[in-house]
């Protein structure tokens, strides 16, 4: 079967209707994958043949235990570096043959939420705003500038949006420094949201948050998917991808060793070391 064939069996069959019951604005959306990729950092290869896509309005798990390069496949697919061996395309299209300009319009259609926090020492709404002010033209970003002198500066509607998608909207004066671990990690998604991508990657996006934390960014990420986002999370929470995604791709001792509906997955893998892990059998 191929990846498409998997991408299809295992989209969930939800209506995509948004929280509020309207139905999701329907977008093209970009086709993130990874076809055959062989990856290493100068000492033989971390993962090889690598198959994997991100398809729009899906939530694709991306799991595998510490270590075995889930957070090095998603800065692949965000285009940061070019695979060792292998092809990272969008709509079919190798990125690493684009012009350096045609690779940015992709990378900005990609939002990448890291492990590691990264707000910047701004209010969490300047935090929220930020993708939208590096997509602005000069001259916009002139106006802004001088609005934000003369005091008249106001928060884009998409970043209260996003802020109130992740339950932040309330908190969108604070400053980064006074907010939680979870409420931190809450305003970084907002950040990666508000420009409304048509990718979203998310590395290990609830790892040491509480579950009421853990709950808020789960429902951003079905949000996500409800407006017709593609959203690839890394995780080595077996019962997160369960809850959350479409479909699973298992990444064990250097290769994808699974890849399906995620309720296959987990209830009737094909390979031996995928139920191991699945039932906490497998331990690393
Ligand atoms: N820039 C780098 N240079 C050299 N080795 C690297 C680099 N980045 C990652 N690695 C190595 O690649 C392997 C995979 O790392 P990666 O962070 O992708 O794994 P992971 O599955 O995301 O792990 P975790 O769940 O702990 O974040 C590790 O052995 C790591 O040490």
């Amino acid at each position: 079967m191929t990846d498409a064939d998997h991408a299809r069996n295992g989209r969930k069959q939800t209506d995509r209707k948004g929280r509020d019951g309207t139905q999701s604005a329907e977008r093209e959306g970009t086709r993130l994958a990874a076809e055959d990729v062989t990856h290493g950092f100068g000492g033989g290869p971390i993962f090889e043949s690598v198959e994997l896509a991100v398809e729009p309005g899906e939530v694709l798990a991306v799991v595998g235990p510490s270590g075995t390069g889930k957070t090095t496949l998603l800065r692949l697919l965000a285009c940061f570096h070019p695979p060792t061996e292998g092809v990272v395309s969008a709509d079919g299209t190798d990125v690493w043959t684009l012009s350096p300009a045609d690779r940015l319009a992709v990378r900005r259609r990609v939002g990448m939420v890291f492990q590691v926090r990264s707000l910047f020492s701004a209010t969490a709404a300047t935090n929220a705003a930020y993708g939208l002010r590096v997509r602005e033209s000069w001259s916009d970003r002139l106006r802004a500038a001088m609005r934000r002198i003369v005091g008249r500066d106001s928060v884009p509607e998409a970043a209260k949006d996003a802020l109130s998608t992740v339950g932040m909207a309330d908190k969108a004066d604070r400053h980064a420094s006074s907010l939680s671990g979870g409420e931190a990690q809450r305003v970084a998604i907002a950040r990666a949201l508000a420009p409304d991508p048509d990718v979203l990657l998310l590395d290990e996006p609830t790892s040491n948050l509480d579950p009421r934390n853990t709950a808020l960014v789960e429902e951003a990420v079905e949000a996500a998917r409800d407006r017709g986002i593609g959203v690839a999370i890394a995780t080595h929470d077996m019962q997160q991808a369960r809850r959350v995604s479409d479909r699973t791709e298992v990444l064990l001792d250097g290769s994808i060793v699974e890849c399906g509906p995620t309720d296959r997955v987990f209830e009737d893998p094909d390979d031996e070391r995928t139920r191991q892990f699945v039932a906490g059998e497998l331990v690393y």
